[in-house]
């Protein structure tokens, strides 16, 4: 009888300022994987908050609860094969170390991206209209803005999306993973290839 070894799961997550650009590189990334044959899941913040944290705010108490639940499940989920992509803010230092402990406790590959991109470039792209509702007084504690984000201070990768397409971000995190043993080398996102001709 043969058995076929599982292949090894890893979180990846994506820190950034709101619209910096964590979830476009989840999705690309997503579609990258499935192609290379990994079973991959974005843990969606947007969703996440509605479920699995639903009730919690955006003091510090509540993101930082917010964050290590969210990483309680890319543990469990890494642990058993799975390529956890994890597109959630996670401002403070504190929270983030500690989902990188949990990972480690178990061996897990785990691997924090720093979506760096200008609070300046997040303000002019405002996916949400959070940067605009935040300066006609409609909003407080914006990420960035009138609330903390702490920098990482060692990332695995840093992507610099203000000279980046999202293709290219997406990209450096594929080869990331690939140096890595956790996903074939070659191969690019279907739609990056043909849109970049
Ligand atoms: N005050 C404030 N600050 C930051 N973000 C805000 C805020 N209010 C609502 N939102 C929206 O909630 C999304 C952030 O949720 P997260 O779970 O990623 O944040 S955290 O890690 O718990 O800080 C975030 O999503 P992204 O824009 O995708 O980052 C926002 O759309
Ligand atoms: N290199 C890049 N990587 C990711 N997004 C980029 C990049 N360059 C421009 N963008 C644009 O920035 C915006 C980022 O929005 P989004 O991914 O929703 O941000 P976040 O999830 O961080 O709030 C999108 O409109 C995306 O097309």
């Amino acid at each position: 009888m043969t058995t076929t070894a599982r292949p090894r799961g890893a979180t990846v997550w994506l820190t950034g300022l709101p619209s910096a650009g964590k979830t476009t590189v989840a999705g690309l990334l997503r579609d990258r994987l499935r192609a290379d044959g990994r079973r991959v899941e974005v843990l969606d913040g947007d969703e996440i908050r509605r479920f699995l944290t639903a009730g919690l705010g955006f003091s510090r108490a509540d993101r930082c609860a917010n964050v290590r639940r969210v990483g309680l499940v890319a543990e469990v989920l890494a642990r058993n094969g799975v390529v956890c992509l994890v597109p959630v803010i996670a401002p403070y230092a504190e929270s983030r170390d500690a989902v990188r402990a949990r990972h480690a406790a178990s061996a897990t590959p785990y691997f924090e991206v720093y979506v760096a991109t200008p609070v300046e470039v997040c303000a002019a792209r405002d996916v949400k209209g959070l940067y605009a509702r935040q300066a006609a007084g409609m909003l407080t504690g914006l990420t960035g803005v009138d609330d903390p984000y702490e920098p990482p201070t060692d990332p695995a990768l840093v992507l610099r999306t203000r000279a980046q397409t999202p293709w290219e971000s997406a990209d450096a995190v594929h080869a990331m993973l690939a140096e890595h043993g956790l996903t074939r080398r070659a191969g690019r996102v279907a739609s990056g290839v043909n849109s970049r001709g």
